[in-house]
């Protein structure tokens, strides 16, 4: 497994530059159920990396360890330099890191205005929204409409659209893809990418690895809550990605 200095996003023999994200070590799972198992990722400013492995081999719980909506049972979670291993959700916001889980993250009783009104950070210059609706067009027509009378689709737009105004260094993504046609799919995909192109550091979990690979130069590849893969997207090893999503043995 390679070491975290030298995972995701990080290109060695580059100076030796803060990461954005910098997970060290992070045990953590469900009462007496450990899911993860020592996983290390490290991330730049501005990178991508997708976050692979079958059904099961802990993506979202990695997800939900780093946003804050599951604390680790041991490591260390750095943002910014700042360590926010304990800290609550709101505070990992407030330092830049914006999830969308795969519940969509959407306020569904409030009109789709109200959820991007609320996605504003407090200190944001423009409090604008114009990126998020140029990105979402068909929004703009349903400001006044409930988030949950949307269809999936919709409101997954919505979700994005909220990382859009809300102007993070980091999102992390899960399942964006879950349930859609491939027409909203490929929208979404581009709404990602201009926000990587934009500067913003993406976590992404995607059951599509293709999807997820075209927009990803980083992988981290998880099997049974343990790194097997970290490190470029090209240089994955195709018979270790089957295997990890086989769940067959692997060879090293
Ligand atoms: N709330 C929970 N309580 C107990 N166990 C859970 C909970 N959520 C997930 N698990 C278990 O943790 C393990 C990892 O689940 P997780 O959802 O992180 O995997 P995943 O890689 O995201 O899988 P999938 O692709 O199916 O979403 C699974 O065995 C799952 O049953």
């Amino acid at each position: 497994m390679t070491q975290p200095q030298e995972g995701p996003g990080h290109a060695a023999g580059m100076a030796d530059t803060r990461p954005l994200l910098s997970a060290r070590g992070i045990t953590a799972g469900y009462g007496r159920t450990t899911v993860l198992r020592d996983v290390s990722l490290s991330l730049d400013a501005g990178a991508t990396v997708a976050v692979l492995g079958a059904n099961g081999a802990g993506k979202t719980t990695l997800l939900r360890t780093l946003s804050g909506a599951l604390r680790a049972a041991s490591g260390t979670i750095e943002l910014d330099g700042v360590d926010v291993t304990a800290a609550a959700p709101h505070r990992r916001a407030r330092a830049g890191l914006c999830s969308i889980p795969d519940g969509r993250g959407v306020f569904r009783n409030l009109d789709v205005r109200d959820n991007l009104r609320l996605a504003v950070p407090p200190w944001s210059p423009s409090g604008s929204w114009d990126a998020a609706l140029a990105a979402f067009p068909d929004l703009r027509g349903r400001l006044d409409q409930r988030a949950g009378s949307l269809s999936g689709g919709q409101q997954q737009m919505l979700a994005l659209a909220r990382a859009f105004v809300a102007e993070p260094k980091l999102v992390l993504v899960d399942e964006v893809s879950m349930g859609l046609a491939p027409r909203l799919v490929d929208e979404l995909f581009e709404a990602l990418a201009s926000l990587a192109a934009a500067g913003c550091a993406l976590v992404i979990v995607e059951q599509f690895v293709q999807r997820a690979l075209a927009l990803a130069p980083h992988v981290l590849l998880l099997d049974h809550g343990e790194v097997v893969y970290s490190g470029s997207a090209s240089d994955v090893d195709e018979q270790q990605l089957l295997g990890a999503y086989l769940g067959a043995e692997l060879t090293a």
